[in-house]
């Protein structure tokens, strides 16, 4: 019978596509703990956690707060106009350095995170019937990697090609800890979540349930 936290083969990095790393267990739990509780604080405001307004009418199933500049469909903004008004929290000196560790982690090249400064931050939540849709980050004006971190419950998250939201594309599962990095020929590709897997997530966390992601990216707006 496998032991509590030995139950198989230690999982182990992939690429789905050229310039997109997956990097399992990444983060430590204390890290996890710490961005927990870093993100229930932003939930909390200047500006709520909430399920974002699309233009047609519908509403996201994820909710999202973000820091550094306040992502509404298609645009990036300083003020969450869409929500209350008001300007978003800061983007933390400590999260710049965490993404630029990311980088060099994920491509295995010290030289990888000098000069990556993200500027604004993604945090989703994920219920265990929240998805996302295939779409590409395609709002901000720079090529530089998109940083993407989860805790919590694992999802099926599909990572496609530049093209289109159809194949060819990969199902990796991304659980609580892994790091996950999309730059290069990935940097534009189409993503999304299948599915949140309700209950794999460890409490020890802080998350007793759901799923939270965390994207870091480089606006270069101004
Ligand atoms: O939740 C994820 O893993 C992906 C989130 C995402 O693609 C986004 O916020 O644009
Ligand atoms: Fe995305």
């Amino acid at each position: 019978m496998p032991l509590p936290g030995f139950g198989g083969p230690e999982p182990v990095r992939s690429r789905p596509a050229p310039g997109a790393v997956h990097v399992p267990g990444w983060l430590s739990l204390e890290r996890q703990r710490k961005l927990v509780a870093a993100c229930r604080d932003w939930a909390r405001g200047p500006v709520p956690l909430r399920h974002t307004r699309l233009p047609r009418g519908g509403v996201m199933s994820v909710q999202t707060v973000c820091l550094g500049w306040h992502w509404q469909p298609y645009t990036y903004r300083r003020t969450a106009d869409d929500v209350n008004g008001a300007r978003v929290a800061a983007f933390p000196d400590w999260l710049v350095e965490l993404g630029q560790a990311a980088l060099a982690d994920a491509y295995e090249d010290t030289a990888a995170g000098v000069g990556y400064t993200p500027d604004t931050a993604l945090i989703n939540f994920y219920d265990g019937r929240a998805t996302m849709g295939m779409h590409q980050d395609k709002d901000e004006r720079s090529g530089d990697p998109v940083v993407s971190l989860s805790i919590g419950d694992t999802c099926v998250f599909r990572f496609g090609n530049t093209e289109s939201r159809g194949r060819p594309y990969t199902d990796v599962e991304l659980a609580s800890g892994d790091l996950f990095v999309f730059g290069g020929p990935s940097r534009f590709a189409y993503h999304g979540v299948t599915k949140v897997r309700p209950g794999t997530g460890d409490p020890a966390t802080g998350l007793a349930s759901g799923r939270l992601n965390i994207t870091l990216r480089v606006t270069g707006l101004e």
